[in-house]
């Protein structure tokens, strides 16, 4: 994944690759918001978590051409949303500029309604997703830190800023190597995240 500095990335580590750009899409952002906010159908589905079923602390849409397992359940995803298929190729067009090949066929949209609604720590690491997949995403409203940790605990833990409008590129080797969480934070204000992925089928 060769990158360039130029093309406005931020390089928050070399190896493996973790990239911000901050503004990904300018004024058309705030509409982007509205409209996902606005037209998706936001589910809260149950998980198993140590036997026992409880809602997830947030909502969330499957979105994109392939079927995803996540926690041990398929999810059908709907088909593209315009705004976020232009929020797709906007990012595809943002990392090609940075020397970034990456091609994306599903996203995972996730609503936090406010502070409160969460999720905890994991790493995307789904057998569907390759042995290095690359995951871009994009940060909708309120400023909500994700938070990364090494999973040998070879350095302190971390966190990232992901204002309006900012695109977090998770390259590989993230998800081997890092586990990450958006941890509930006193500060108000819905924020949508997209996190686009390349599920391989078959
Ligand atoms: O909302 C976020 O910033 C994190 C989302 C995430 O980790 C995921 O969709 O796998
Ligand atoms: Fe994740």
């Amino acid at each position: 994944m060769p990158h360039d500095a130029r093309a406005g990335g931020e390089r928050l580590l070399a190896s493996p690759p973790l990239i911000r750009f901050p503004t990904l899409l300018g004024p058309p952002a705030d509409r982007a918001l509205a409209a996902l906010d606005r037209d998706l159908d936001w589910q809260r589905p149950r998980l198993r978590l140590f036997g026992r079923d409880h809602p997830i602390p947030r909502r969330q849409v499957w979105m994109g051409d392939a079927v995803y397992r996540y926690s041990g359940r398929d999810f059908a995803p709907i088909p593209w949303h315009p705004v976020a298929r232009a929020i797709r190729d906007a990012v595809v067009a943002r990392l090609a500029e940075a020397g970034i090949d990456a091609d994306f066929n599903a996203v995972l949209l996730n609503r936090y309604a406010d502070g409160g609604e969460r999720m905890g720590w994991h790493c995307d690491d789904e057998p569907e997703l390759g042995p290095a997949p690359v995951i871009a995403a994009v940060s909708l409203g309120a400023d909500r830190p994700l938070r990364f940790r090494w999973k040998d605990r070879r350095a302190p833990a971390f966190n990232v800023d992901q204002p309006h409008d900012s695109l977090l590129v998770m390259g590989p080797g993230i998800q081997a190597e890092l586990e990450h969480a958006l941890l509930p934070r006193r500060a108000p204000g819905l924020r949508i995240s997209l996190t686009f992925r390349r599920v391989r089928d078959g």
